[in-house]
């Protein structure tokens, strides 16, 4: 099953029990634009090189279309156009004024140096200026990209359109970008699995965690749940995992990726083969990586009881039913990884009202946003005696639905 069909088959579920037509379910699902483009750049060494980047825009029922932008060599237009779907459902999920977006270009940015990514960026904004800007479809950060490459996505829009930093969240703090973004999504993780933890009457100092992926959003969700006191016993990334029955320390950890680039060889834990964490012995398992990496031939060994996507799409629908089956409670990622996206809306607001924001409000704006849209989708779950992701579904679908009904056509 693709990424793209396994968030039909999501959407298909929460639309069966809401009793949505047919044709409802067409319009909902029919991405707005889908955008495909060449960008051609030249090498430091004289080659030319031609990329394709994609922008898929899929809903702006809510308000403008936003959304990540993910340079990955495994970029293709089902698994954008999945993301994007994902973003419309997000959005409305933490009922923030935005529809769903979101963009990608295949490409090994180890491949690139500095100057050569910046001229793909650029060549990129380039060739979808026009169908993006602060009113229509704002990109951010995803895998692969960071603050800087915001940055010149900022510089690029702006010799089009003149200064709007708006147009794109996720900058530096220095260049209008605000502050606690960069650790908003593994905070909101963090927020929605103690959130969880609380109603389940677990403390969480009882509780043992492992995490997949070490980048953006895994390291701040680490860092949140250490700080909680989660005993965090496995973290892997693309190039190795570490295992601590007793507990990784987690500052020294951070301290060791940041200086080699990779959790490999850390001194204070045992090696593991990469994907076991996924199956190792924990309470709560938080896959903060790539999609499609809890399938129907892992599902049934996963021994957490708990697991918070914090990855996009990290669980196929067979798996999902699996977990249904064994009792795991699986916190879906257009709840649990929304931090990300509510923080670029207060940087966004920010943007354009020329106002900043200490982090001590972003941190209490956002922890409240999640606390309350974690409270609505648990409600709804317990209401409809359905699991948390068809819940989410039923609010996320429900709202977009609405507005798309009473805007008309
Ligand atoms: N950055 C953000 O604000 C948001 C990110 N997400 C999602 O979170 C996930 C991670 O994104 P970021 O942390 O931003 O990316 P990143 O590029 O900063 O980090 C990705 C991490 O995953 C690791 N990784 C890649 N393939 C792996 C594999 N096969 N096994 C184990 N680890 C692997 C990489 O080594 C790296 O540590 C993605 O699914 C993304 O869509 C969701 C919401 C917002
Ligand atoms: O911050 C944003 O606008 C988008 C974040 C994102 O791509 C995601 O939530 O998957």
């Amino acid at each position: 099953m693709t990424a793209y069909a396994a968030t039909v088959r999501y959407f298909n579920e929460a639309a069966d029990l809401m009793g949505l037509s047919q044709n409802m379910r067409t319009l909902l699902l029919t991405p707005q634009r889908e955008v495909k483009c060449q960008i051609a750049v030249q090498k430091d060494d004289g080659q030319i090189a031609t990329y394709i980047g994609y922008r898929m825009q899929h809903d702006s029922a809510r308000g403008p279309m936003k959304g990540g932008l993910r340079f990955d060599p495994a970029v293709d237009a089902d698994e954008v156009l999945a993301l994007a779907t994902l973003m419309t459902w997000k959005t409305a999920v933490v009922n923030i004024p935005y529809g769903g977006a979101k963009g990608g270009i295949a490409v090994d940015v180890k491949s690139l140096s500095q100057a050569e990514l910046e001229r793909v960026t650029r060549g990129f904004v380039d060739a979808i200026h026009d169908v993006i800007g602060p009113d229509k479809d704002i990109p951010a950060p995803d895998m692969g990209t960071n603050a800087q490459v915001m940055a010149w996505i900022m510089s690029q829009y702006q010799k089009y359109h003149g200064f709007n930093p708006a147009c794109v969240t996720g900058k530096p703090v220095e260049l209008h970008g605000a502050d606690g973004r960069e650790e908003a999504t593994g905070r909101g993780v963090a927020t929605v699995s103690l959130a969880l933890l609380k109603k389940e009457r677990r403390p969480p100092e009882q509780t043992t965690a492992a995490i997949q992926g070490f980048g953006n959003v895994g390291t701040y969700t680490a860092e949140f749940l250490h700080e909680a006191g989660v005993k965090i016993r496995g973290v892997s990334d693309a190039y190795g995992a570490v295992w601590n029955e007793e507990g990784l320390d987690i500052p020294a950890l951070l301290a060791h990726s940041r200086e080699t680039g990779g959790v490999k060889d850390f001194n204070g834990g045992d090696s593991l083969e990469g994907g076991a964490v996924l199956t190792s012995d924990v309470d709560l398992l938080i896959p903060a990586a790539i999609g499609g990496v809890l399938t129907a031939e892992n599902a049934g060994d996963v021994r957490a009881r708990y697991i918070v996507e914090a990855a996009n799409n990290p669980t196929r629908p067979e798996a999902d039913e699996i977990f249904h089956r064994n009792g795991v409670q699986v916190v879906p990622d257009i709840l649990a990884n929304a931090g990300g996206v509510t923080v670029s809306y207060f940087e966004w607001v920010q943007n354009r009202q020329h106002f900043k924001w200490d982090k001590s409000r972003v941190r209490s704006e956002l922890d409240k946003i999640m606390n309350a849209s974690f409270e609505a989708v648990w409600e709804r779950a317990t209401a409809k005696k359905v699991p948390l992701r068809t819940a989410a579904y039923l609010v996320g679908i429900g709202r977009v639905g609405r507005a798309t009904v009473l805007a008309g056509i």
